[in-house]
């Protein structure tokens, strides 16, 4: 188990990390959002020993994880960083590329687990280009194939999605998922690998993660399941790093047909797919209307300062029509700002 305890750092003028804790299980997947500068990537260099800490530390299975001015090559064995950078070698294929990892491995191990590298990784096809002939997606995947390739205990990367489209997204999302369940398959639970993927975007970490931190201004504000963290953020900011969301005043409840609230001045939140069209219910005018792909985005003004962000699939509807909206009382939640 990798474990931080109260780690911080600071540069200069600025706290880059705050008094943070936190534990990553063998075979578990950890996301950590936040804005940027809210010190994610300062983090994940002290968790991969790339970086000393001021105050604090960091274990692996108990044991301490020095920091670069303790040795002479900075980084521990067992914990890979994949940077944004990939760092690959550019002169040799992605194969060898991979195989270098193992080049400590007896040569028929060696081929057989790149194979299975290539394979889990979905690299098979282009195995034999060298770096600058594979698209950023393959790149990703092959930095993460090389860094996996025996079997770390951690795996730590600093914005795997960020670069990719779409459809790349989704494939280095799944390989994520493929490869902490396949390897905790085969493994016993203590060589499970675990990972720990820092974005400023968690649509796609949110699937995968079995818990999502968030990260604001050096601190871990907040830690817990994705769906507790996406359903009941603690703060507006929480909120906003999780998914889209409406934030708004709860004085302006009752024009969303709610009862008057007791703190009209505290702040609650509201996702846009919790607020159902309907005939009836408090009226709002459509202010725009927002092409989705599976859905549409409606703004919807109940006021002139009150907007809402809404969801729906119905193809009749234009800006200026009056539309109805109902909202379930247990579906506004509190925060702080
Ligand atoms: N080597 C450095 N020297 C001085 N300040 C630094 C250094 N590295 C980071 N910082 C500062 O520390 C803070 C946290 O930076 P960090 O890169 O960890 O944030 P981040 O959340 O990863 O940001 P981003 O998403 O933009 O990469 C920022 O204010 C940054 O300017």
């Amino acid at each position: 188990m990798l474990t931080a305890t109260k780690l911080s750092k600071v540069y200069s003028d600025v706290t880059a990390v705050r008094n943070v804790s936190l534990s990553l299980e063998p075979g578990q997947i950890m996301a950590l959002v936040g804005a940027s500068g809210s010190g994610k990537s300062t983090l994940l260099n002290l968790l991969a020993g790339m970086a000393d800490a001021d105050t604090g530390t960091v274990s692996l299975d108990g044991e301490r994880v020095a920091g670069p001015s303790d040795v002479l090559v900075p980084g521990h064995k067992n914990i890979r960083l994949v940077h944004q950078e990939y760092q690959l070698m550019p002169n040799v294929s992605v194969r060898e590329n991979i195989r270098y990892a193992l080049r400590f491995f007896e040569k028929s191990y060696r081929d057989f687990r790149v194979d299975e590298l290539l394979r889990l990784c979905r690299l098979t096809e282009v195995q034999d280009r060298v770096p600058r002939q594979i698209s950023g997606g393959e790149k990703q995947r092959t930095a993460i194939a090389r860094a996996i390739a025996d079997k770390p205990a951690v795996l730590l990367l600093d914005e795997p999605f960020s670069h990719l489209d779409l459809p790349n997204r989704l494939i280095v999302r799944d390989l994520l998922f493929d490869m902490v369940r396949e390897e905790a398959d085969v493994a016993t639970d203590s060589r499970a690998t675990s990972c720990l993927i820092v974005t400023h975007d968690a649509t796609d970490a949110l699937s995968i993660a079995d818990s999502l931190g968030i990260m604001r201004d050096g601190k871990l504000i907040q830690l817990g399941s994705p769906t507790a963290v996406y359903h009941q953020p603690q703060t507006a900011y929480a909120a906003r790093m999780t998914g889209p969301v409406n934030i708004l005043k709860a004085r302006h409840l009752p024009l969303l047909g709610l009862p008057e609230p007791t703190s009209p001045n505290e702040l609650i939140c509201l996702r846009p797919e919790q607020i159902q069209l309907t005939e009836g219910g408090a009226i709002g005018t459509i202010r725009a209307v927002f092409f989705k792909g599976s859905h549409y985005e409606l703004e919807v003004a109940l006021s002139r300062y009150v907007l809402l962000r809404l969801l729906t699939t119905r193809t009749d509807l234009h800006v200026g029509q009056e539309v109805g909206i109902r909202v379930a009382n247990e579906s506004v939640w509190t925060v702080k700002p």
